[in-house]
C-alpha cells in the first residue's frame, strides 16, 4: 500500500480533464490519488495579452510553489506552458502521450469564403495571443488583421460565435481532451509539419519533487519515453534561444520507423516580423537542436 498522491492542477475545464486523466493512468498503476485545485496568475488575469505580461510560466508558478510547499505531490501541467529550467528542487518526472499537437483554425461560417486561402475572407480578423501563431498566420496570409484574445477555450469559442472575431487559432489537443464539437464552424486544420506547434504541443508533463523518490518511481509506471525523446529534443531548441512560451517559435519533431529524427522548425524576431523555417533530418538526435538554431540564424 503506497500513500494517497495529491495532485495538482489549476481549475479550467482542460486543466481538470488532464487532472482525471493522470487519476485514471495512476489508478490502473495501482496508485490511489486526489485533486487539489490552485488559481494560477494565468487565470486570474485574463484581460491583459501575454505580451503585457512580466516574466515566464503565468500557468504554472503557483502550482510549483505548492509543490516546493510539500502541499502536493505532483503537478499537472500542459508541457507548453512550462518554462524549460524547473525551478530549483522541482524535475519533469514523467510525461502523457501525444495528442495531435497540430494548431486548428476555427472560422465562422458566415465568414468563411471557399475561394481564398484558409477560406478567410480579406482582411479578417484572427483572434490569439500567442505570438508564434500571429507571426506564422501573417506569413500565410499578409492581410489578416489580429486581435488578442484571451479566455480558456470554450470562452474563446463563445468569443467566436459572438462575432469579436472572423476566426481563432487553437490546440488541437485542447479542443480534442473536451470533445468540443466544431460543426457550426469552418475548420482548417493545420498539419504540424506546415504550421509548426510550440514545442510539446499535446503532452502533459508530471513534475515531482527532486528529492521525492517514492512519488517519482511510482510516476515512472505512467511515463512515456518514447514521446520524451521528442519533446526534449523540441524544448532543447526553445532553451538554447532561452525562450519562454511567448517566443515566436514552432518546433515540431517526429521518429520515423528507421529511427530518424525529422525537425520542423519557425522563428521569427517578434510576432510581426517575417518567419524563418527549416526541416532538417538526421539519424541520431545527437547536435539536431544545435543545428536547428544555426539553420534559424
Ligand atoms: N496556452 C494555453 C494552452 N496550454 C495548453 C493548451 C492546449 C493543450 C496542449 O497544447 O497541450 C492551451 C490552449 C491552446 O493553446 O489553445
Amino acid at each position: 500500500m503506497s500513500k494517497t498522491i495529491r495532485i495538482g492542477t489549476r481549475g479550467s475545464k482542460l486543466a481538470l480533464w488532464q487532472a482525471h486523466f493522470t487519476q485514471d493512468r495512476l489508478r490502473e498503476a495501482g496508485i490511489d490519488s486526489e485533486l487539489i485545485v490552485i488559481k494560477t496568475q494565468g487565470d486570474r488575469i485574463q484581460h491583459l495579452s501575454f505580451d503585457k505580461m512580466e516574466g515566464k510560466g503565468f500557468f504554472t508558478k503557483e502550482i510549483e510553489e505548492a509543490l516546493l510547499r510539500d502541499e502536493i505531490d505532483v503537478a499537472v501541467h500542459s508541457m507548453k506552458d512550462l518554462p524549460t529550467n524547473s525551478p530549483e528542487g522541482l524535475c519533469i518526472t514523467a510525461v502523457s502521450y501525444r495528442e495531435d499537437p497540430a494548431d486548428w483554425l476555427v472560422i465562422r461560417k458566415e465568414k468563411a469564403d471557399a475561394q481564398k486561402p484558409l477560406l478567410l475572407p480579406d482582411a479578417a480578423v484572427i483572434g490569439t495571443s500567442s505570438a508564434r501563431r500571429k507571426a506564422q498566420m501573417l506569413d500565410l496570409r499578409p492581410d489578416i488583421q489580429i486581435k488578442d484574445i484571451r479566455g480558456n477555450v470554450p470562452t474563446r469559442l463563445g468569443k467566436l460565435r459572438d462575432g469579436h472575431f472572423d476566426a481563432i487559432l487553437l490546440a488541437a489537443a485542447g479542443l480534442t481532451r473536451l470533445e468540443i464539437s466544431l460543426s457550426e464552424f469552418e475548420v482548417v486544420r493545420f498539419s504540424p509539419r506546415e504550421f509548426i506547434p510550440a514545442p510539446a504541443q499535446g503532452v502533459l508533463a508530471w513534475q515531482a519533487r527532486e528529492a521525492d523518490k517514492p512519488t517519482r518511481r511510482l510516476l515512472k509506471q505512467v511515463h512515456q519515453s518514447a514521446v520524451a525523446e521528442l519533446t526534449n529534443l523540441e524544448r532543447k531548441v526553445l532553451n538554447l534561444l532561452d525562450g519562454g512560451c511567448q517566443m515566436p517559435l514552432g518546433v515540431y519533431c517526429e521518429k520515423d520507423g528507421e529511427g530518424n529524427f525529422h525537425v520542423w522548425a519557425a522563428l521569427a524576431n517578434g510576432w510581426d516580423q517575417p518567419v524563418r523555417r527549416c526541416r532538417l533530418s538526421q539519424s541520431t538526435k545527437h547536435g539536431l537542436p544545435e543545428r536547428v538554431i544555426e539553420a534559424l540564424r
